[in-house]
């Protein structure tokens, strides 16, 4: 037997030894493992190839080119088999089912089996829920596909393999995850998106999510989400928010009008964004409306952190376009965050004036400019669909350019407090469901507690501390309204009464919504001394807040002459369907 001969059988079944020097006879007894028309298709090459009149390398060099030929044919013809009996679904992490998959797949029981899993805390909206339901229920934390590990499961009785694979380019990375369904039934993939979406979502509406920009990176790694989750919790109640009236409905009506309006916009050409300011003393409430408007309208909140250190124009604009959908985009305190040069423009000194938002520190790491603010919020790339909420405590030192529709669409003035917040604020403190409930047992309690004397160390030194015009810094360890750890029920009437005594003796718009939230925590065991007290909170010298926003209409136009400088950008209206007062 010749060498070409030899080489031939050993190139054409790759499961047989590459020792081109064995015997033919062991070659030969190796072949019949390959099948019959294996050895069948060999002998007839052989045949051939023996009464080729060609030389030895030439024969083998025809053989070896046929064998390669026939090889890829049969890959080929094995992959669109396989595709034909395979459904394969690939979702990119940057779309939106894939965060649904991942629950859905961080829910499944045999990941948990596996000897390869990963807990990811960077897709921490998966995380936090497994978190708090191990907090709260003490479930076992689900875990996520490990990359690059093909999973195996049953779907609906159809297997599945599924993968997770991170995809690396100079300057980002991705991950992507394949899913293979054996089945030919496309409405298998249909329901397995569904039900991800549908668990998703069940567990979304529950919560707010709060996130973080850190640029994809964690350390020393880089991540493929830029947006970290921080915390996910319950939403706040917007009736537990206590504004001057039509406020928050205003609000909550404005940006569910918007949430439903993507075709009107798609059809004007205008881009679906929507911005509100929502400006005032600090302490009046605008974080906490915010969080009960994200709570309300089942979306999550993204923080934007203007005064990061190292931010610049460039990262900003980044962490825009990264914004998912539909959210809430945050931008608190905007002014503090702008740079000096920028204020300084329009009101003197306006980063020192607010209360305890100094730019101490920022102005100097801040690499943000107003281009790069504007571009950011209404540039080619900036996100649609989203809901942009700044607040600030100086609405009168932000730039007309940045205060006009399209950017900040809405203002809102948010007061200090008013006699009705003032009344309603008190009645939330002592009137609950349970006085109803359990009326006897709780007016036993009132009275009992009424009926002593002033006696709440936590009011007392509180009041001490702050009330006494001799009171020297030195003295002090402390200052604010300590939080007493008894609490005290009313019935509704007696709430209602109360709560208007204390609302007359306070003055109107003199305190904000959370001065006076901390006189009461230090009540909070004794309503009645609350209102024979409010004496103290009305002199306490505490009680000094300039109101820096401007005193006019709580929502004004977003083209209102209050924005403090000129644009000479073209205002145009976007919503007409906006009441302004
Ligand atoms: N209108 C309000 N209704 C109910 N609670 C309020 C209201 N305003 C303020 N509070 C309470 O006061 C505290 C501070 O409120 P919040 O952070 O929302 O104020 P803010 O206006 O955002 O303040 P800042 O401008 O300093 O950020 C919170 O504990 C909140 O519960």
């Amino acid at each position: 037997m010749s060498t070409t001969q030899s080489a031939l059988s050993t190139l054409f079944s790759p499961n047989l030894s590459m020792n081109t020097t064995a015997p033919v006879e062991h070659n030969r007894t190796a072949m019949s493992h390959s099948g019959a028309s294996g050895s069948e298709l060999l002998s007839l090459l052989y045949g051939l190839l023996s009464l080729s009149p060609l030389p030895d390398w030439l024969n083998w060099m025809i053989f070896s080119s046929l064998v390669d030929s026939f090889r890829h044919l049969l890959s080929r013809y094995w992959t669109s088999l396989e595709n034909s009996l395979w459904l394969t679904v690939t979702v990119d992490s940057g779309d939106e089912s894939y965060r649904w998959l991942m629950y859905w797949f961080s829910r499944r029981t045999n990941w948990g089996k596996s000897n390869n899993i990963e807990v990811n805390t960077r897709h921490s909206w998966v995380y936090d829920i497994c978190r708090r339901e191990q907090e709260e229920q003490s479930a076992q934390i689900k875990y996520q596909p490990i990359a690059d590990q093909v999973y195996t499961l049953w779907y609906h009785g159809r297997y599945m393999k599924v993968s997770r694979k991170i995809i690396k380019s100079d300057h980002s990375e991705s991950a992507q995850l394949k899913i293979r369904i054996l089945s030919r039934d496309h409405s298998i993939v249909d329901s397995l998106l569904k039900d991800a979406r549908k668990l998703f979502r069940g567990e979304q509406d529950r919560t707010t999510s709060i996130y973080v920009w850190d640029g994809g990176r964690m350390g020393a790694f880089i991540h493929t989400d830029p947006w970290r989750c921080i915390a996910s919790r319950q939403g706040r109640r917007l009736q537990t928010v206590i504004l001057d009236h039509g406020i928050k409905e205003m609000l909550l009506t404005d940006c569910k009008n918007f949430l439903n309006s993507k075709q009107w916009y798609a059809d004007r050409g205008i881009p679906f964004r929507r911005g509100y300011l929502l400006y005032g003393a600090p302490g009046s409430g605008k974080t906490s409306l915010i969080q009960a408007l994200a709570g309300e309208l089942g979306l999550d909140i993204y923080i934007i952190t203007l005064s990061r250190a190292g931010l610049d124009d460039c990262d900003l604009s980044s962490m825009m376009t990264s914004l998912p959908g539909k959210c809430i985009a945050l931008i608190e305190d905007i002014d503090a965050a702008l740079p000096q040069t920028v204020l300084n423009r329009i009101v003197p000194n306006a980063g020192t004036q607010s209360e305890g938002k100094t730019q101490s520190g920022q102005e100097r790491s801040c690499q943000i400019t107003l281009s790069g603010l504007l571009n950011a919020l209404d540039g080619i790339g900036a996100p649609e669909g989203r809901i942009l909420f700044a607040t600030t405590n100086h609405s009168t030192a932000l730039d007309a350019a940045l205060c006009r529709p399209g950017r900040l669409d809405l203002h809102v003035d948010i007061k200090l407090a008013s006699k009705f917040q003032i009344r309603e604020l008190f009645k939330s403190f002592y009137h609950a469901y349970s006085a109803e409930d359990e009326p006897t047992r709780r007016e036993d309690d009132r009275k009992e507690l009424d009926s002593a004397p002033f006696t709440s160390p936590g009011a007392d030194s509180a009041i001490e501390c702050l009330s006494s015009d001799s009171d020297t810094q030195q003295d002090r360890v402390f200052s604010g309204f300590l939080h007493s750890t008894e609490e005290s029920v009313l019935t509704k009437e007696d709430a209602s009464i109360l709560a208007e005594e204390f609302a007359q003796a306070v003055p109107e718009r003199s305190f904000s919504m959370a001065v006076i939230q901390g006189f009461l925590m230090a009540y909070k065991s004794t309503p009645r001394s609350a209102v024979a007290e409010v004496s103290r909170l009305v002199d306490l010298k505490l009680a000094r807040i300039e109101m820096t926003g401007p005193t006019s209409p709580n929502i004004r136009e977003a083209h209102s002459p209050s924005c403090a400088a000129e644009s000479t950008e073209t205002a145009t209206t976007q919503s007409p369907d906006v009441q302004v007062e």
